[in-house]
């Protein structure tokens, strides 16, 4: 099972690379190692299972974040409208965006960061992915609100991009162009 001791945290250079696309069919190692992606989201958010094992809640996770730069990422939430995401995924890709942004106005938090890193992260309010799911299907998705800043910021860990990076330097709480807090 995935625990925190599995968790690569900033400053590992797998963080900060491009991940590689998975040879497709995935196999059986590419397949059990998303599956315990995805396994890990659900144990971080039982709260038995996350106090035994000591893990940080979250709702979405990377593979470089487990030191494999693949590009794999896995998703367990339910959106503010209780519609919900539970899957793993196999080279994802944003094939469509809005031009409006959104924001988390808490800020966003990351397994891989151990400190709060305080300010906006300006994402795109409306997405459509295309990716392989756990189960081999191709499938497109058309996101908006919190599942897209979560899809946003896996995809983002697969090239390297950590959520920080997106915050403004200058003046962190502003609010991103034409974009409205998605909370
Ligand atoms: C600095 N302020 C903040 O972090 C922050 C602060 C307040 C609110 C939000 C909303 C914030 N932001 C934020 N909160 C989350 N969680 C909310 C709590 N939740 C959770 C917690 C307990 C049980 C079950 C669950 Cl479900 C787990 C997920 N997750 C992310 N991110 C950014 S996108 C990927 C996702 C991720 O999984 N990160 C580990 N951001
Ligand atoms: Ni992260």
């Amino acid at each position: 099972m995935i625990t925190m001791n599995d968790i690569v945290r900033e400053g590992h250079p797998v963080l900060t690379k491009t991940a590689e696309e998975v040879q497709l069919p995935a196999n059986e190692t590419d397949r059990n190692t998303l599956m315990e992606m995805l396994q890990f989201l659900k144990n971080s958010q039982d709260e038995k299972v996350a106090e035994k094992y000591q893990l940080r809640p979250g709702v979405g996770i990377a593979a470089p974040q487990i030191g494999i730069p693949k590009r794999m990422m896995a998703v367990h939430f339910e959106d503010y409208e209780g519609k919900q995401y539970s899957d793993g995924y196999f080279n994802p890709k944003i094939i469509s965006h809005s031009v409006e942004q959104t924001y988390l106005s808490t800020g966003e938090g990351c397994l891989s960061v151990d400190r709060e890193v305080p300010g906006y992260v300006p994402r795109y309010a409306r997405i459509t992915v295309k990716a392989i799911n756990l189960n081999g299907e191709s499938i497109k998705l058309r996101l908006r609100g919190y599942a897209a800043i979560v899809f946003q910021h896996e995809i983002d860990h697969l090239n390297g991009v950590m959520f920080y990076d997106r915050i403004n330097d200058i003046n962190p709480f502003e609010a991103p162009e034409n974009a409205k807090p998605c909370d």
